[in-house]
């Protein structure tokens, strides 16, 4: 749905109405007006008229990432893509896939990039909401690239939890959802997975000047101190 507003809307500025589009937004008509144009362009409402905000949260197995989304789509309203939650949901399902990404994930290894960016960009396709926090992805420089090509957009930020590994491994084994890769031996092997795998990719938003990087040693609240900035920086901006 955001994807083809957001073409939308670049149709709009470029055809030399920048004035008008932002007297309108101004005049909080924007939404009736774009509306409109998309009725008579295509016979289709669409609803909605922003381009996607796409927020990476990164981190190794335990650092906290789901906890502080959940904090951050209180605070900001985003919505919340867990990349491990949807996964876990294709094995519930008993989809087609669901034996080979339970095998994975009890294995600490990266299920397939076409598999989890398809789950990715259904969830975001039925989405009213434009501002995304996709959790626990991209695992591997193999998924990030995966994305850019079949969703066709980079991220605004990418946060990266940065927390010891006995730290890590501490909060795991204390998890209790009955997680099948919550045990000692999967840990071993994710974590070596995550400084493979994911550090590059970290790396790669660094150099891009999209990453923050957060202490993730502390309270839940403490924690959120650090990462309430950073989106409110964008806020202000947007
Ligand atoms: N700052 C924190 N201090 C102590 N425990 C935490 C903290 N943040 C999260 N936890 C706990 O650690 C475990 C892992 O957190 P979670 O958010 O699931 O991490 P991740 O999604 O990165 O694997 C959960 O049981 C959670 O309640
Ligand atoms: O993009 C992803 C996200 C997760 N996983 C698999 O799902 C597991 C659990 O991921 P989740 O993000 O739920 O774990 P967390 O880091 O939050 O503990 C990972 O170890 C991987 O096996 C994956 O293959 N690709
Ligand atoms: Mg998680």
């Amino acid at each position: 749905m955001w994807r083809r507003v957001a073409s939308l809307s670049s149709f709009i500025s470029s055809s030399n109405s920048s004035f008008l589009a932002q007297a309108a937004c101004r005049l909080n008509i924007w939404e009736s007006l774009t509306t409109g144009i998309a009725q008579q362009a295509k016979g289709v409402i669409v609803p909605k008229e922003k381009t996607p905000f796409i927020t990476f949260v990164l981190g190794g197995p335990g650092s906290g990432k789901g906890t502080q989304c959940i904090k951050i789509v209180e605070t900001f309203g985003f919505r919340h893509l867990s990349a491990g939650d949807l996964l876990r949901r294709e094995i519930a399902s008993n989809s087609a896939d669901g034996a080979m990404i339970l095998n994975t994930i009890k294995e600490g290894k990266i299920v397939p990039s076409e598999v989890t960016v398809k789950l990715i960009q259904k969830e975001m396709e039925l989405s009213e909401n434009h501002k995304f926090l996709i959790d626990g992805f991209p695992r591997t420089e193999e998924n990030r690239i995966a994305f850019e090509q079949i969703i066709g957009v980079e991220p605004n930020v990418v946060l990266f939890f940065d927390c010891p590994e006995e730290e890590m491994v501490k909060r795991v084994l204390n998890r209790n959802q009955g997680r099948v890769d919550d045990n000692l031996e999967t840990i071993r092997k994710r974590l070596k997975v995550f400084e493979a795998l994911n550090l590059p990719v970290i790396n790669y938003y660094s150099q891009r000047g999209k990453l923050y990087k957060i202490n993730a040693i502390g309270t839940v609240d403490e924690i959120f101190e650090q990462v309430h900035p950073v989106f409110r920086a964008f806020e202000v901006v947007g």
